[in-house]
């Protein structure tokens, strides 16, 4: 396959690359001109078919500037960026290897070769050439698109089997599986722990085993603890460093992609030989470019129960309204899909489409119109729903957690007084039970199809960080893949009001949409905006062009 690869090396420099950013107006190369290529043999170690390595200059991308524009990525972050090109608009957005920055690091054949249980699998490893596209929906004539490298066990690794230190790290909140992760990485490494970032820097840390982890896939929460904030990405690194750790497992949402991010630059910078793999894990399911976060069918299975005893509660008074809260902070997918497998509930909230209370095809005309139908009904709100109307009525100002998330004010509480005030104004008879099971949703254990969904994803972990690569591991149609850390940490997967999913659950729940043609419009604009992928500096256009086709509107989010 004819092929064009392009990779630029970090800069040594993070504070000339600073300088650069701030005066690259015109052009981002105005002053110091492209960066340097890596050595070709560094590139072709790293790639699966022969390439080429070119050397970017101004002329041949003429629309340079409009494409940094258009981007995301920061002149420092497309140091660490590999795309590499193909036939018929054929692109891979790589991810990090070892040889980038060690070229002359050895290999050693795959031990896997001779287990006893893999040996009899006809092509148990992976071609170094597959890849999963991102998009799979596509027409005639359509290019081929955007494609990460395929997870899997590779032929040759970088790490002999007694070489291997590795460490595992959860942080963010709590979702069911996270044990699971843990104690299939154990199962396949010999390890440390710490607990969540703070506990790289703590003296507190473990050794865990094979047997210490085996039970621990049964209990929900982490055994290592978790936290949020304390990111100190040169306290880590050097934490790494002392304690000769050559393998980071990091289990975290968006705000631990960013530090895993972080870790992987600064250990790029020291010319470390040490491979960092994300695994995604929260229970909001707003990951980028994943199909899926674990944990979030075990949510959506627990937050039933709260739905059903809304609903006896609902239906067992005259005019009875059952209000459950479910987590979703900036994304409403947990309340969703919920509300999709129960049926039972007449009005669904969630963070991405605002809603009103008063007047003409308000909150509280639908909550009156449905209990003189219907004599009950249960109303399910996403946490992050309707902030806006709540800080608007209260006037207080944003509050952040340690990390620097938005702390949510409880709208459950805000609707319950505010329905109650409103049938108390209409003399009309009613009561309304609220419900919070939040954190009983996400402090149970993974179920069985998250089990298995935790235990592959290890996996493809190991296998990943073992072949000398530093990811974010995900499913991308159905398929597990590496996809490079700034892909999963520039955007947030949210609820797309404009796609058909949300169409369905409005048809099914029969509540208003609360939205005006303008609010759709800008929803509209938003989801285009929103889910267009961060162009990498100094793509060329045919390669822009598949990112921004990545992100077009028949999107696989689409079903
Ligand atoms: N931009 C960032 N850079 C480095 N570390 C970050 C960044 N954002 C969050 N973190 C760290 O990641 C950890 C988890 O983040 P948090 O937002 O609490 O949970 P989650 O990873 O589940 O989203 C915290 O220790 C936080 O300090
Ligand atoms: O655990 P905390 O700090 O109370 O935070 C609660 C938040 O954690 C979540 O469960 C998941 O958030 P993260 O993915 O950032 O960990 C949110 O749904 C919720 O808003
Ligand atoms: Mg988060």
């Amino acid at each position: 396959m004819a092929s064009s690869h392009i990779i630029l090396p970090p800069d040594d420099d993070d504070e000339e690359q600073r300088r650069l950013e701030e005066e690259e107006d015109e052009d981002p190369w105005a002053r110091s001109g492209p960066p340097p290529a890596a050595p070709e043999h560094a590139v072709k170690a790293a790639l699966p078919f022969s390439a080429t390595c070119v050397r970017i200059s101004r002329d041949s991308y003429p629309n340079l500037r409009a494409l940094r524009n258009a981007s995301s990525v920061s002149l420092a972050d497309a140091a660490y960026v590999k795309i590499s090109e193909g036939d018929f608009g054929y692109v891979l957005d790589d991810v990090p290897h070892l040889v980038d920055h060690l070229p002359d690091a050895p290999t050693y054949p795959n031990p896997l070769q001779d287990h006893p249980a893999y040996s009899t699998v006809k092509q148990y490893f992976v071609n170094e050439d597959d890849t999963v596209p991102q998009k799979v929906v596509v027409q005639k004539n359509s290019r081929r698109g955007v494609h990460f490298r395929r997870a899997g066990p590779r032929q040759k690794v970088y790490f002999e089997s007694d070489e291997v230190k590795a460490c595992i790290v959860t942080c963010g909140g709590l979702c069911p599986g996270l044990n699971t992760v843990i104690r299939e990485l154990v199962c396949g490494l010999a390890h440390m722990y710490n607990n969540g970032y703070k506990g790289f820097y703590s003296s507190n840390y473990l050794t865990l085993t094979p047997k210490s982890v085996d039970d621990i896939h049964k209990r929900g929460g982490t055994v290592l603890g978790t936290s949020r904030g304390g990111h100190d990405t040169k306290k880590i690194v050097d934490n790494i460093q002392d304690r000769g750790i050559n393998q980071v497992y990091i289990i975290g949402g968006d705000g631990t992609q960013k530090g895993a991010y972080e870790i992987f630059k600064e250990i790029r910078k020291r010319g470390l030989k040490v491979s960092v793999a994300g695994i995604p894990k929260t229970i909001d399911n707003d990951i980028a470019i994943i199909d899926k976060s674990f944990g979030f069918d075990t949510a959506v299975e627990e937050a039933q129960r709260a739905i059903d005893s809304a609903h006896v509660e609902a239906c067992s008074a005259e005019n009875g309204i059952g209000l459950v809260k479910l987590m979703g902070r900036y994304s409403g997918f947990i309340a969703m899909y919920a509300t999709l497998a129960s049926r039972d509930v007449d009005c669904c909230l969630i963070p991405e489409s605002p809603f009103y209370m008063d007047g003409e095809g308000g909150l509280l005309q639908y909550v009156e119109r449905r209990l003189k139908e219907n004599k009950h009904m249960v109303i399910v709100v996403a946490e992050g729903a309707g902030q806006d109307l709540i800080a608007k009525s209260l006037s207080t100002s944003e509050q952040q957690d340690a990390s620097g998330n938005k702390l949510l004010l409880d709208i459950g509480l805000w609707l319950t007084h505010k329905i109650k005030d409103h049938f108390k104004s209409k003399k009309m008879e009613m009561t309304i039970k609220y419900i919070d099971p939040t954190y009983m949703i996400r402090a149970i254990p993974s179920n069985a199809s998250d089990n298995v969904y935790c235990t592959l994803l290890a996996h493809s972990a190991i296998h990943g960080a073992m072949a000398g690569y530093s990811f974010t591991v995900g499913n991308v149609n159905g398929r597990h893949a590496y996809i490079p850390f700034y892909r999963v940490t520039s955007t947030r997967n949210k609820v797309k009001i404009t796609d058909r999913m949300w169409a369905r659950l409005l048809s099914s729940t029969n509540q208003p949409s609360f939205l005006s043609q303008k609010d759709i419009d800008e929803a509209k604009e938003n989801d285009r905006t929103a889910n267009k992928p961060p162009l990498p500096t100094g793509l060329s256009h045919h390669v822009a062009n598949s990112f921004d086709q990545s992100a077009s509107s028949s999107s696989n989010s689409q079903i």
